[in-house]
């Protein structure tokens, strides 16, 4: 057998601080979970001088089909454990942002296996409609034929819907006052969750009349750990607050993780929009390894 090793040109980018390295999908790289896991980790993964953290929260490999009007991306996310997750919001922006340099583009549309979404760009922003959150079972999916609102689930008092991935969202008091790694697991794997879910935390923090604000903090399913921001998890907390009647109607709502603000609308008759910041950390060349016999 000959074992060659060939190097990948990569680039680094995030969006609100869920960063992720981006390959364009006509590299060869024969094994994605392995690199995906070998190249996220924290401690021993891709790292830059440019870039405050090393590792990612996962590898977006993105195929450019400019012929099409509006440009399309098919976008494939692989995450640290090597799973494929079917949606990402922020990765959706990220995607959007990498297509529009290479197009000049400012609209986009984004083949995801959740479905095709439709992204804006506006200089470093960029906005995708997300679909209509479903709080259906079989959308969630549940593994029961009834909404799961407001219940306990392994302790933690939470509404299922599904945002493009399955979101568990509980709202508190105060999102910091809870000790997310150490609740998250169990209700991630909760049997009310075939296919497991997201753990998402929101807490309302109105710091003026105008726009509603959620504080939140997500646990991601294939990270199986707390991300810096989780764009599908912001939908998520305004179409449970909305869900729950703790919102009322079309308004913009901004939705803070840690790593920054997203701008969020769940209308009645149409598809939730993200808004937020894509921004380019670095580009460099990684190493893959292909086997040949
Ligand atoms: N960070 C992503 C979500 C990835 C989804 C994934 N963790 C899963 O459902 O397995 C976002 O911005 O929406």
């Amino acid at each position: 057998m000959t074992v060659l090793h060939h190097q990948v040109p990569i680039q680094k980018y995030h969006g609100t601080g869920n960063d992720f390295i981006v390959v364009d999908a006509t590299e060869s790289v024969p094994d994605r979970p392995a690199f995906a896991t070998t190249y996220c980790d924290r401690e021993t993964g891709v790292s830059h001088e440019r870039s405050p953290r090393t590792g990612a929260d996962g590898v977006l490999f993105l195929s450019l089909e400019p012929r099409y009007s509006p440009p399309r991306v098919v976008m494939t996310l692989v995450q640290p454990d090597g799973s494929i997750a079917a949606m990402c919001g922020n990765g959706a922006r990220v995607a959007a942002a990498w297509a529009a340099e290479r197009t000049g583009a400012t609209e986009l549309m984004i083949d995801t296996p959740a479905g095709t979404r439709r992204a804006t760009i506006d200089g470093d922003d960029v906005t995708i409609e997300m679909g209509v959150p479903a709080f259906a079972p079989r959308a969630v999916p549940l593994s029961r034929d009834t909404e799961l609102i407001e219940e306990a689930v392994e302790g933690l008092t939470v509404t299922a819907v599904n945002t493009g991935v399955p979101h568990a969202v509980a709202l508190v008091d105060d999102v910091d006052a809870v000790d997310l790694d150490a609740v998250a697991p169990a209700v991630r794997y909760a049997d009310a969750f075939p296919e497991g879910a997201n753990v998402t935390l929101g807490s309302r923090v109105d710091d003026d009349d105008a726009t509603p604000r959620f504080r939140q903090r997500t646990y991601e399913r294939g990270v199986e750990g707390e991300t810096r921001s989780c764009g599908t998890g912001a939908v998520a907390v305004a179409a449970v607050a909305k869900r729950l009647g703790r919102l009322d109607g079309h308004d913009a709502v901004t939705v803070s993780p840690p790593g920054g603000d997203l701008r969020i609308t769940v209308p009645d008759d149409g598809p939730a929009t993200l808004a937020g910041p894509a921004e380019r950390e670095f580009a460099d060349e990684l190493e893959t390894v292909v086997r040949s016999p």
